[in-house]
């Protein structure tokens, strides 16, 4: 569906800052109705790769294309191939406006009547499992978790082919992140579409991605399917942070 061909990304030192390559050379492929995690520390350039894909960056060097033979489905509303969800909910969110305004800003960014999408942010809650009443709150009445699913119902209201999750468990308690996984796992399915899905811990993509990369210094050390990377990793990098996560 995606193709990542050979992406590198540096960025020019200024004064004291050194020059720096944050994304190396990298390739990846990301297939229709996929789970990819991609893993790394912090600082082996998960998000610049993310903001590449997304096209909020533009690549020194490689290319990145969509296959042109994708065929969705017909949609009454405005549609966008690529929505994205960042860890800090709070940053995204006008914390002025209630839930159903953050929800319905793609929509009528692209000129969808306000009554109209209105009427969709009920249908996008109850798809991330929220009740209607939230509707009206503000976000600062929300949760993390609450706040987190009103992220990715405003994602959703432009029905993407490929939601890009950065990091968006890792400020959430552990059972509210295991909810949050399965929400992902049913809505790839409900909503057909793909997920690249980037974390520093390796410990949450067993029994949720299909395939998964690691990540150092903004090069890919290993690739392939979940369980073998977790249970045959070949990569001392792979090997080490298996072992300093909670998975052995
Ligand atoms: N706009 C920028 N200008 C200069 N350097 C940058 C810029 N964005 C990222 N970097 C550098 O690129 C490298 C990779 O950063 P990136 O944020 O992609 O890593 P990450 O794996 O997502 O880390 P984290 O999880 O901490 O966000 C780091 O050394 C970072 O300092």
């Amino acid at each position: 569906m995606l193709r990542v061909d050979n992406v590198s990304k540096h960025f020019a030192g200024s004064g004291k800052e050194q020059a720096v390559t944050a994304v190396n050379q990298v390739s990846l492929t990301l297939r229709h109705n996929e789970i990819f995690a991609l893993i790394g520390e912090s600082g082996s350039g998960k998000s610049t790769l993310a903001e590449l894909i997304v096209g909020l960056q533009q690549p020194s060097g490689g290319s990145i294309t969509w296959a042109d033979t994708i065929v969705r489905p017909k949609q009454d509303r405005p549609t966008s191939r690529i929505q994205v969800v960042f860890q800090n909910p709070d940053r995204s969110m006008n914390p002025y406006w209630r839930v159903k305004d953050i929800i319905t800003e793609p929509l009528r960014l692209s000129r969808y009547p306000k009554k109209q999408a209105y009427a969709v942010a009920e249908e996008l809650l109850a798809k991330v499992k929220l009740p209607a009443e939230l509707l009206d709150r503000y976000p600062a009445e929300c949760s993390g978790g609450q706040k987190q699913r009103i992220a990715i119902a405003r994602a959703l209201s432009m029905s993407p082919l490929l939601l890009v999750a950065d990091e968006i468990t890792s400020a959430l308690d552990p059972s509210i992140e295991a909810e949050m996984l399965q929400l992902l796992l049913a809505l790839r399915q409900s909503e057909g579409m793909s997920i690249l899905y980037i974390t520093h811990r390796l410990e949450t993509i067993a029994g949720f991605a299909d395939q998964v990369a690691v990540m150092k210094d903004g090069a890919i050390q290993e690739a392939g399917d979940t369980k073998t990377i977790l249970t045959e990793p070949k990569s001392e990098y792979t090997k080490a942070l298996l072992k300093a996560s909670s998975f052995e």
